[in-house]
């Protein structure tokens, strides 16, 4: 399974470095079989390649290899530090950024084409959950309108922006509910994310067509971060 922490807008370059330093430890320690991805803030970036199914990503890039776009970073600036995984998509991208889909697509096409692995986030918000579970899956639908569904390198991520940083999950039945109506379509790694913790992330990862999680808040603290590894190995589907 594939267990991601997303950094989001926090930490220092050093603090990133004793966090990813401290869960390659972990790692070692535990001989921990998970796929563990790590999406740090650009300054954080360095080649961190001492664990094998330890990755560090890049949380966002514009699509150009390299140009004139100020104050952009482009896959040049990611490939120096073998950066090879990527987040799309993701809702504070969306919704706070307002990142649109039309560009959302023009970067998943970029990062297809540089053969990255991408973790391509989607999610509804609360008005439209609120619908019912069709309005649910229509607008879920929606944000995959020109993302090539069968590239080799494509996990998804739901994360309905609801749970995201309110410290309350989806309910079992409903992460359940949509991940079975999203395998009706997709072949590829099903993620959730959205509150995940240390008490709920075994029950999410049982889930039956839960291949991981991405986290946030939760995986801010290194130790937490490492019980959720360890958590995820003990989980046998
Ligand atoms: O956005 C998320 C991961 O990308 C989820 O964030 P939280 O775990 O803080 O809800």
């Amino acid at each position: 399974m594939m267990i991601a922490s997303n950094f989001k807008t926090n930490y220092t370059r050093a603090k990133a470095d004793s966090f990813i330093k401290s869960i390659q430890a972990c790692m070692t320690r535990t001989k921990s079989e998970q796929e563990v991805r790590i999406f740090a803030p650009f300054t954080a970036l360095n080649s961190f390649d001492e664990v094998k199914n330890l990755k560090v990503g890049a949380q966002n890039f514009y699509p150009v290899q390299n140009g004139s776009f100020t104050g952009e970073i482009g896959f040049e600036q990611l490939e120096e530090f073998g950066i090879e995984t990527v987040l799309i998509g993701h809702s504070e991208r969306r919704h706070i950024l307002k990142e649109s889909h039309a560009f959302i697509a023009q970067k998943y096409d970029f990062a297809k084409a540089r053969d990255a692995e991408i973790i391509y986030c989607v999610g509804e918000p609360a008005e439209v959950r609120m619908q019912g579970i069709d309005a649910v899956m229509s607008y879920l639908w929606e944000q995959f309108e020109g993302i090539d569904i069968h590239y080799e390198k494509l996990i998804i991520a739901y994360e309905p922006v609801w749970a995201i940083g309110t410290g309350l999950s989806a309910r079992l039945e409903d992460i359940e509910e949509v991940l079975e109506r999203l395998r009706e379509k997709l072949s590829k790694p099903l993620l959730y994310g959205g509150s995940v913790k240390v008490e709920n992330i075994e029950s999410i990862l049982h889930v039956k067509e839960c291949d991981g999680v991405l986290v946030g808040t939760a995986s801010w603290n290194e130790e937490a971060f490492c019980e959720m590894i360890r958590i995820a190995d003990s989980v046998k589907k």
